[in-house]
């Protein structure tokens, strides 16, 4: 296993970070406004264009293994964490992917969040149990789903009604919100006021750490792999990261079959000192190898890996993970985070108007910032 880097990218100063953002007036600039909405957009339509595989498809893709790899990391994460009867909130849900993750948890309601609206329609699909890839019955929880931008909209606000939620699960999309330390600053609101006390919230995303080291250690401004590339533009050619401005620091991602748009380093220590003023206290943080050398030891959790195939199942002439597939998965690492106060002594009554068991396309709330 490769050994953690050291934490040298951008060291904490929210608060001369802020006055430099914000400037003596506070607010955005109209053109760091618009930036910020066009970037967002460049997301929403990457992902948007990208449309639900067969499962065909999804099999010749040349990172399954990489896919199977991050399944079994989020449910390991959702094992750990869920119980049954919780309220999710599925911030940056995608196609619904953690759908099945959830109903094996035994959840009792679900809210997925997403700007891309193709992939929410995708999620509905799955969500109704009619998808190519899913040929299952359907989900026992009802649902609810809606297309906004989870780090803009006043979520906290639009679901006050569903809060508390018991659990709270952003994965692989933490990063998008740290183009702007207000994005950033209205995830964590979100999250934290729609959390109970004592709640969870789970998430994966990009390792700063280890970006910021390869980086250092490559020639140009660009590295990668046969299934990854990242690149940095000529603003950081010195290869620093000055401590005042840790927001906003994009780079350019692909991951074959996968992804192709900008994101933004997260700092983890600033994202851990940012979540403390929101009252999320930090439980658990690992890259993906510690994290896979760590839980893969479990029986319950080996047997999964078994059964989700992403090392393979020991048969010989079974393809498994490929090395460049493991150095990808080595880009990321998961976070778990509590919301801070006593659980509450009873967890509150369902209420029966929460959500459908069946979503039409009339039904997924389209939220405008
Ligand atoms: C890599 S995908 C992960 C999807 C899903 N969480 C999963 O693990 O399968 C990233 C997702 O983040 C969503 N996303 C990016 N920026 C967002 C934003 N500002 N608000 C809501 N969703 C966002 C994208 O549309 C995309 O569905």
């Amino acid at each position: 296993m490769n050994k953690r880097p050291r934490e040298d990218e951008p060291s904490s100063s929210l608060a001369s970070a802020q006055k430099r953002q914000f400037g003596a007036g506070g607010g955005y600039g109209e053109q760091g406004y618009s930036e910020e909405r066009i970037s967002a957009q460049r997301v929403a339509d990457h992902y948007s264009a990208r449309s639900n595989q067969t499962l065909e498809e999804r099999e010749n893709s040349p990172i399954i293994h990489l896919k199977k790899l991050n399944n079994w990391i989020k449910s390991v994460l959702v094992q750990l964490y869920a119980r049954p009867g919780d309220c999710v909130l599925d911030l940056a849900c995608g196609k619904g992917g953690d759908l099945i993750k959830w109903d094996k948890a035994k959840v009792g309601y679900y809210v997925g969040v997403d700007i891309a609206e193709g992939s929410i329609k995708d999620c509905m699909t799955r969500y109704n149990g009619d998808s190519d890839q899913q040929r299952r019955k359907k989900f026992s929880f009802p649902a609810r789903l809606i297309c906004a931008d989870c780090y803009e909209t006043r979520l906290d606000e639009y679901l006050c009604e569903d809060a508390p939620f018991d659990i709270c699960s952003c994965q692989f999309a933490m990063h998008y919100s740290w183009s702007t330390e207000a994005r950033a600053r209205q995830a964590l609101a979100n999250i934290s006021a729609l959390l109970r006390p004592g709640g969870t919230f789970i998430g994966t995303m990009p390792d700063a750490n280890v970006i910021i080291k390869r980086l250092r250690e490559s020639e140009g401004m660009e590295f990668g792999n046969s299934v990854y590339c990242i690149t940095f533009g000529e603003e950081y050619t010195e290869k620093k990261f000055p401590a005042s401005r840790p927001f906003g620091i994009k780079y350019k991602f692909h991951l074959e079959d996968a992804v192709d748009c900008p994101e933004w380093v997260v700092p983890f220590h600033l994202f851990k000192l940012l979540a403390e003023e929101f009252d999320l206290e930090l439980v658990l943080m690992k890259n993906f190898h510690e994290f896979v050398h760590e839980y893969v030891q479990r029986p319950e959790f080996a047997d999964l890996m078994r059964r989700l195939g992403p090392l393979g199942d020991g048969r010989s002439g079974q393809s498994t993970l490929s090395q460049d597939e493991w150095e990808a998965s080595y880009l990321y690492l998961a976070f778990v985070l509590r919301k801070r106060g006593p659980p509450p002594s009873q967890r509150r009554a369902n209420n029966p108007n929460r959500g459908k068991t069946f979503l039409a396309e009339e039904d997924i709330e389209f939220l405008s910032i």
